[in-house]
């Protein structure tokens, strides 16, 4: 398991609150905290402040992902799964999260609401072709093998 440093500047509105955290010893994701009060309505989605901003390193990015307890017992997610947190973002990190519930649900602040994964960033070029070579799939898709 290899680990990288990121630096993370914290916020005035962030003070006090605890780093984001590994919350077992082979974790993935990293626990981030709310650093707001906030109550989301049946529907409703929100960018939830997190009282910090960070500098990845070149070549990573990071992934806003939800956390599956909120979301099975109620009905949080974040909208934009996986979120992304480029490497030459300088802005506070933020969990857009949504309320698919039935009820409303209310953010505390140094609550955890989502994890961050650190992950390699592949990149690509596009190099545009007149013709594709030929593969059995084809243009088979969209459940075109069956349930
Ligand atoms: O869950 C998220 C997703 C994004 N961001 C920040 C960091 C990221 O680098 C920036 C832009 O995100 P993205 O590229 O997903 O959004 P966009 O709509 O394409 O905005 P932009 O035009 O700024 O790239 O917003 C967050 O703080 N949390
Ligand atoms: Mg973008």
């Amino acid at each position: 398991m290899t680990e990288i440093a990121i630096r993370l500047k914290r916020l005035p509105h962030g003070e006090g609150l605890p780093l984001p955290a590994y919350a077992t010893a082979q974790a993935a994701g990293m626990d981030v905290v709310a650093a707001e009060d906030l109550t989301l309505a049946p529907g409703g989605r929100a960018a939830i402040a997190t009282g910090f901003a960070i500098a990845i390193p070149a070549g990573y990015e990071v992934q806003v992902r939800p956390r599956s307890g909120l979301a099975l017992k109620n009905g949080i997610t974040c909208l934009n799964t996986p979120g992304t947190i480029d490497a030459d973002y300088r802005g506070e990190v933020k969990v857009i999260l949504a309320n698919l519930g039935a009820e409303p649900f209310a953010v505390k602040r140094g609550e955890r609401i989502a994890q961050l994964v650190p992950a390699p960033v592949q990149r690509a070029r596009f190099e545009q072709v007149e013709e594709l070579d030929d593969t059995a799939r084809g243009m088979g898709g969209f459940g075109s093998t069956g349930r």
